[in-house]
């Protein structure tokens, strides 16, 4: 009985096998008298086309082009077709078990192998693949990967008939890319071009899988053979440099803060915090001298177009801007102003939450390029101002009061950071400061008089800008921002005004914004002159109340300074008095020793 279903197994499988390899030909024969368009995969176009074609259709590796596919109706014949390729699959999935049941593993590689290197010879295509992960980084997808996806789902995601829709953290746009199993083509300087996601499936999910157990993603890319240099040395560098810029030009924009030292331990350290940027000040809404603005404006596009010239003259990639100025002139406005112009992320830094000089250093090494790095207040971060003169000043008291000296120490500690000046100036230009690129680094301050000038040199805050108070260019941005007004009859009085007192944009800014439906532009105009009458009062009476105190100060200092003279005119007199009494004692003395 035995040998009875080996002997039948033998010649079915005989028997399958030429059916198979006449069909497994056929393709090839086809392809060399230069009729049939080969494909991958069975698609929904064969069904359709009217080319013909024998035999039909079947799963080969091959890719083709369709486009030349002249598309109509071609019912009767498919039916046919369908069961013509319905017992090819089967008996290629019967072959195919028989084959894996009854030869080792070894030999089927082995097989495998023999088979690929017969169709490499003969194949005029070449593939490429990309993996989702390299299998050095569980962890962290392939930058290629990344970008290859970007490019297709911006490139080709309309040609593909099966997509996948992406709902983008934290926003509400969905971004769509090609589903598993897709093919899209591309056109590169007139050669075509095929995509094709796919992903592996593991033979065994395991219960507690990483990822090397799980379901690997994968894109291929398939190119003619004589195409292979351009492909590789030419096309793969565009679509890796497209697919970066559309990440930059897609990418949320993040606004991070550092985390208290404290917290940066364990496995999911982080170093910063961050959320989605959204301020939506821009150059357009600050409200600043026209030509001011301009002359910054092309400061930054300058700088953010100036690698190879950074690179050239030896510099690395930053530049440190210092914003000053009294509080509510718009120093933290234009810092959001220029993240969107440059579509920078923003690093603010709280000093006081960095514990010394090497913390603060790995924060740096932390940081993105295309960011700005920001410590506002900077005055009141740290004393960052008197340290070089502590310094000095300690070194010559070399024998200070020790218990005075550990009540110091005790009061630096509670500060909470230790971070010295020298340790800021090599955030900003030491050696570390150069991994990374293309950074802005700004420092704000109300009083720039106190800031230490090693700090805000050229070369570290390369561009020094002034935002002060409102002036009548700084009054008509605001007016047309607020109240879309760009001249009125009350224009002049506000001028005349502005010159008269002073007022910082954002104060100027209440006072035009509208704070009721009944408000307009005109009733918000003289809100702004009322203001600004009741700030030159006040101004005034300040003015008078401050003379008044100076000239009673003055006139206390002078009573001071004359009873100092009085009590001096006495003590000079008492002590005349005190010598003529010693004289006088003294003649009695010596009346009485030369008595
Ligand atoms: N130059 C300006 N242009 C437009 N709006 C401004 C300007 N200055 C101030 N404002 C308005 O005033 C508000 C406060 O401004 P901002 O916070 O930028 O001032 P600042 O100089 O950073 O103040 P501080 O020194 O207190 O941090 C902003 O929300 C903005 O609406």
């Amino acid at each position: 009985m035995n040998d009875a279903i080996t002997v039948m197994s033998f010649f079915i499988s005989q028997f399958l096998g030429s059916f198979m390899l006449s069909y497994l030909f056929m393709p090839f024969r086809s392809y060399a008298q230069g009729r049939l368009p080969f494909r991958h995969f069975i698609s929904k176009e064969w069904l359709l086309h009217d080319t013909p074609i024998h035999p039909p259709h079947l799963i080969t590796i091959l890719p083709t082009d369709l486009s030349d596919v002249r598309l109509s109706a071609r019912k009767p014949e498919m039916m046919g077709d369908m069961t013509q390729v319905g017992s090819l699959m089967a008996a290629v999935m019967f072959v195919w078990a028989i084959f894996r049941q009854l030869f080792p593993d070894e030999f089927q590689r082995d097989v495998r192998k023999y088979v690929n290197k017969v169709v490499s010879y003969v194949y005029p295509y070449v593939e490429i693949t990309f993996h989702e992960y390299q299998p050095d980084s569980w962890f962290e997808r392939s930058k290629a990967f990344v970008s290859i996806e970007r490019y297709l789902s911006t490139n080709s995601s309309n040609r593909a008939k099966r997509l996948k829709a992406n709902v983008v953290k934290d926003c509400e746009s969905v971004v769509l890319s090609m589903d598993d199993y897709e093919e899209v083509t591309d056109e590169f300087r007139g050669i075509k071009i095929w995509w094709t996601s796919s992903k592996s499936i593991p033979k065994q999910q395991a219960l507690f899988s990483y990822r090397g157990e799980e379901e690997k993603r994968y894109y291929r890319l398939t190119c003619k053979r004589e195409h292979r240099d351009i492909i590789t040395k030419v096309y793969l560098q565009h679509v890796l440099d497209e697919g970066k810029a559309i990440a930059v030009k897609t990418r949320q924009r993040k606004l991070y803060t550092n985390n208290k030292s404290e917290n940066w331990s364990g496995y999911r350290r982080t170093m910063w915090s961050h959320i989605i940027f959204e301020h939506p000040s821009t150059f357009d809404t600050l409200a600043m001298d026209p030509k001011k603005k301009k002359e910054i404006l092309d400061d930054l596009m300058m700088f953010s177009k100036s690698k190879d010239y950074y690179k050239k003259v030896g510099k690395s990639w930053k530049r440190g801007y210092l914003l000053y100025g009294p509080p509510g002139t718009g120093k933290s406005s234009m810092i959001a102003a220029m993240a969107n112009l440059l579509e920078y992320d923003i690093y603010d830094l709280e000093l006081t939450s960095v514990k010394d000089n090497t913390d603060l250093r790995k924060l740096l090494i932390d940081t993105s390029s295309k960011s700005i790095i920001v410590i506002e207040d900077i005055d009141c971060s740290l004393d960052l101002t008197g340290q070089r003169k502590e310094k000095k000043e300690e070194s010559k008291e070399e024998e200070k009061d020790p218990v005075k000296k550990a009540e110091e120490e005790k009061g630096k500690k509670n500060k909470g950071s230790e971070v010295t000046l020298s340790g800021l100036l090599n955030f900003i230009d030491g050696l570390w400061s150069a991994c990374g690129s293309e950074r802005l680094i700004v420092f704000t301050t109300n009083f720039v008089e106190k800031l230490d000038p090693a700090l805000i040199r050229r070369g570290r805050m390369d561009k020094h800008i002034e935002l002060s108070y409102c002036c009548f260019e700084t009054f008509k941005v605001l007016a047309k921002n607020y109240l879309d007004l760009e001249s009125h009859d009350l224009f002049s009085i506000i001028s005349r005004l502005l010159e008269e007192t002073k007022m910082t944009p954002a104060d100027v800014a209440e006072n035009l914004m509208p704070k009721s439906f009944e408000e307009n532009a005109e009733s918000c105009l003289n809100k702004l002159i009322q203001s600004l009458e009741n700030a030159k009062e006040e101004a005034r009476l300040k003015a008078v109340e401050d003379a008044r105190i100076k000239a009673e100060e003055e006139a206390a200092k002078k009573i001071e300074e004359n009873g100092e003279k009085v009590q001096e005119s006495d003590a000079k007199l008492g002590d005349e008095e005190g010598k003529k009494t010693d004289k006088h004692t003294d003649v009695k003395e010596n009346g009485v020793i030369t008595a």
